[in-house]
């Protein structure tokens, strides 16, 4: 946003002439030259202070916090100062492990839809746990405050800022020795990649390195658990998926950053012995959702009157996801946790070979969007304006379906609620949240 009015501003610029009637004839050829030379000398001029102020804006405002965030279409170049007694204080109360064998965890992404279940279930077991969270601006950042001041309600402490940020997180390991990292901060989202690639790399790839630079270098090393994504499966035909199954025709940037996440993983777990174990989440649904997914937003016009848009493949081909409940996704994040042995490295340096692991986490019950839609009609008692459309090519696959035998005997990993039960809870909290009226949806 801010970029493209600064390009308007430059257009703006361009389009008054800096040196008006510069080729028209003067009647005297000395005037003319002095004009010239008085006119270029004013270019010149305005171009170092135009130079200047680029410099300074862009070099040496505070807010070029180290690193400088390489996304500026998006994310605002936004300074946060950390430190202090008081500031410490909250960090080191939140991550306070209060129960026997508890672990200490450091949640990124804590103010996310999979990031607040995490968090608040890891703090009913009495683990400690400290958030971070960006509160960028993908989707109505009013929803993540509001999931921030529930988790703030139990103690939960989110720190805002960036994973990006290597000198915050090297604070964060400073002020507490966390046993656990469950990394769920990514750029989201499958179709939105057409429009902002570069926040999946910003995110998905620079900003996982950069946790697993710090996660390499503090002593002791925590374990990992982050979460990769189905769509690593891609054009893949054969189902259900399968962690064996090849993952090398990503349909979408999205499902490439994902993928090179993995193999970034591999190479940490290879060189420096660190404990990492990814998870691949299945179309996650459930109260405190993510609005720019097709359930929620379904819902929203659905209620609205609006028609929504349900993509079919070719030859009227169904188009289906395992959606998998919220509450099933938290246990296998959990259990991934419990099971993830320690690191092997110290400072820096491997001692040992460590623990590398990959889990599908789905539902095992692919449902096609359409009957999606038609179990929410029934559930807010409104009938959907279907628009049927082909489904475009813009980074969707046509089905997903897990195998999850693996999670089953490694995580114990069982999940428990159909799209029919867990949409009904989505519907109740959405209702409740948004229905009052106090609550504008975006
Ligand atoms: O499983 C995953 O790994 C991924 O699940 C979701 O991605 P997706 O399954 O595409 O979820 P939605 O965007 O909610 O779409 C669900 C279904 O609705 C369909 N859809 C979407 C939008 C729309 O307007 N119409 C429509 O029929 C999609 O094609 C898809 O089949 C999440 O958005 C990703 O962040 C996540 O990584």
């Amino acid at each position: 946003m801010k970029f493209s009015k600064g390009l308007l501003q430059m257009k703006h610029i361009d389009n008054i002439p800096s040196t008006p009637g510069k080729f028209k004839m003067e009647k005297s050829p000395y005037i003319h030259r002095l004009r010239w030379h008085s006119s270029l000398a004013k270019l010149t001029l305005w171009s170092f202070v135009f130079l200047g102020l680029i410099y300074f804006f862009f070099y040496r405002s505070p807010s070029s916090f180290s690193p400088r965030p390489t996304d500026l279409s998006r994310r605002s170049l936004r300074t946060n100062f950390y430190g202090g007694p008081a500031w410490e204080k909250q960090v080191r109360s939140s991550a306070r492990v209060r129960s026997r064998n508890g672990i200490s965890v450091l949640v990124t992404g804590a103010a996310g839809f999979v990031g607040t279940h995490v968090s608040a279930a890891l703090k009913r077991r009495g683990d400690g746990v400290l958030g971070l969270d960006s509160f960028n601006d993908y989707y109505d950042p009013s929803l993540k405050r509001a999931r921030q001041a529930l988790l703030e309600r139990s103690g939960i402490y989110i720190v805002d800022g960036d994973i990006n940020d290597v000198s915050l997180l090297k604070k964060l390991f400073d002020i507490v020795a966390f046993t656990h990292v469950m990394h769920l901060a990514a750029q989201a989202g499958v179709r939105y990649a057409l429009e902002n690639p570069s926040s999946y790399v910003h995110s998905n790839i620079a900003g996982l390195v950069s946790v697993l630079e710090v996660c390499k270098s503090v002593n002791p090393q925590p374990s990992i658990v982050w979460a990769s994504s189905s769509s690593v499966y891609g054009l893949n035909t054969k189902v259900p998926f399968s962690e064996r199954d090849r993952t090398d025709q990503p349909a979408s940037l999205y499902a490439a950053t994902k993928k090179a996440g993995e193999e970034i993983a591999h190479t940490y777990n290879h060189i420096y012995g660190l404990s990492l174990t990814g998870l691949r989440f299945f179309t996650v649904y459930g109260p405190w959702g993510r609005p720019d997914m097709a359930y929620f937003f379904f819902t929203r016009d659905i209620l609205k009157g609006k028609s929504i848009t349900i993509f079919e493949a070719a030859n009227h081909g169904t188009v289906a996801r395992d959606f998998t409940y919220i509450d099933d996704i938290v246990k296998g994040c959990l259990a991934a946790l419990d099971t993830a042995e320690k690191s092997t490295g110290s400072g820096g340096k491997k001692k040992g070979p460590a623990q590398l692991r990959v889990y599908n986490l789905g539902n095992t019950s692919p449902v096609p969007v359409s009957d999606l839609v038609s179990i929410l009609e029934r559930l807010l008692k409104v009938k959907a304006k279907r628009l049927i459309m082909k489904l475009p090519r813009n980074g969707d696959v046509q089905f997903t379906h897990a195998n999850i035998s693996l999670a089953k005997r490694e995580l114990g990993y069982k999940p428990t609620t159909d799209l029919q039960t867990g949409l009904k809870k989505f519907v109740r909290w959405y209702l409740s949240y948004y229905g009052n009226g106090k609550r504008s949806v975006q």
